[in-house]
């Protein structure tokens, strides 16, 4: 199927383009009115991203109602872990929760190897719908958590303000934490591997406790398993965002990925230099920044264009779009960057 609008494709691939594609990290599923209207139909998020009609439908929304470039795939990054055996919930309050944790070696037999098929045919089924569905309009984006990312998840539990188990467990158990990255690591790539099969046109890869490691310990035990899935995924383009990892960008630069991309804190130009012209920048606009009104959302939107000066570049935020965004200021984003020239 030919892609209408191939802005996404060409800027990851360094191709050129008319103008800077755009789409915001969380966009599907958190601010629209529309999305919660589908949410309240069913039980809760799982229930949503199991029934692939309206995840395919959630996912479209932002297409239609943002008017953005791109379009993410309705799911999360902790399909991951249940297909491996550790099924999670989602709490109202407190967000995902996993009833059962890894803790040693011999909690590692009651994992598997996800296949990304049959184990998560629900996401794949979604994709399908939602590519027909879209029917050209514009790319479909796939994802998966970073292997350091769905780790921190599998061995604390929850989320946490300090992943401090975790991060521990790199210290006290380093091989058990290699073998389990490793296993994260296969599930991945079959996991991505489905999604490309099944339609998906770029994948993103969300390394989103990166900034929780000291250097080293990202360079061993995050950076390697990112770049074993990068050598696989090779026929569709692949970003890598690894929130907070400022100290790695260098090393990043030489991963087998089109696209990296910048968090809020990261500087423009000096993120450039650092990675060089051989890679698309996805980012950068502080998520807060749409807290203001219409004026300063556009001169901030143009004060982030600015400082990308028309290098290889796909606008986004710093991080994904926080809940209680006023979806018309996401408008005034989108459109400033599609008016920018
Ligand atoms: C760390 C992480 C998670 N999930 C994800 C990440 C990486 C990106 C990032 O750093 O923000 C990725 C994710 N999660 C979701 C998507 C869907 C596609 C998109 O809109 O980008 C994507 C790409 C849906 C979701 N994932 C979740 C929801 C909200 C659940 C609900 O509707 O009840 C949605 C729509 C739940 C979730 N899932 C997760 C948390 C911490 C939470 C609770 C807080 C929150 O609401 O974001 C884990």
């Amino acid at each position: 199927m030919q892609l209408k609008n191939d802005l996404l494709i060409r800027a990851a691939k360094g191709e050129k383009v008319e103008r800077t594609p755009v789409w915001l990290m969380r966009q599907a599923g958190r601010i629209l009115p529309e999305y919660r209207a589908v949410r309240e139909s069913v039980s809760g998020f799982i229930e949503l991203a199991q029934t692939p009609e309206l995840a395919a439908e959630v996912t479209i929304q932002p297409v239609d109602i943002l008017d953005v470039d791109a379009a993410i795939i309705f799911s999360d990054i902790l399909v991951i872990p249940e297909a491996m055996g550790l099924p999670y919930e989602m709490q109202e309050k407190r967000g995902p929760w996993f009833p059962e944790t890894v803790k040693d070696v011999s909690d590692l037999k009651k994992l598997r190897i996800a296949d990304g098929v049959d184990d998560l045919s629900y996401v794949i089924e979604a994709i399908k719908i939602t590519k027909k569905a879209l029917n050209g309009r514009v790319p479909l984006i796939g994802f998966a958590g970073a292997p350091w990312t769905i780790f921190a998840y599998m061995v604390e539990g929850s989320g946490s303000k300090t992943f401090s188990k975790s991060r521990a467990m790199l210290y006290t158990q380093p091989e058990f934490s290699h073998q389990l990255l490793q296993m994260i690591t296969d599930s991945t790539i079959n996991y991505l591997k489905a999604q490309v099969a099944a339609g998906a046109n770029l994948v993103q890869i969300f390394d989103s406790w990166a900034g929780i490691l000291p250097p080293n310990h990202y360079l061993e035990f995050s950076l390697p398993y990112i770049s074993q899935i990068c050598d696989v995924i090779q026929n569709v383009p692949t970003t890598v965002f690894a929130k907070g990892a400022f100290f790695a960008r260098k090393e990043m630069a030489g991963l087998n990925c089109d696209t990296i991309g910048l968090d809020w804190n990261m500087g423009i130009a000096e993120s450039r230099d650092i990675i060089g012209p051989n890679k698309t920048l996805q980012g950068n606009l502080d998520p807060a920044a749409l807290y203001g009104s219409a004026k300063e959302v556009e001169a901030a939107t143009r004060l982030m264009m600015d400082q990308f000066k028309g290098t290889r570049h796909i606008a986004n935020l710093g991080h994904g779009v926080y809940p209680d965004i006023d979806p018309e200021m996401v408008k005034v984003f989108i459109e400033t960057v599609k008016n920018y020239s």
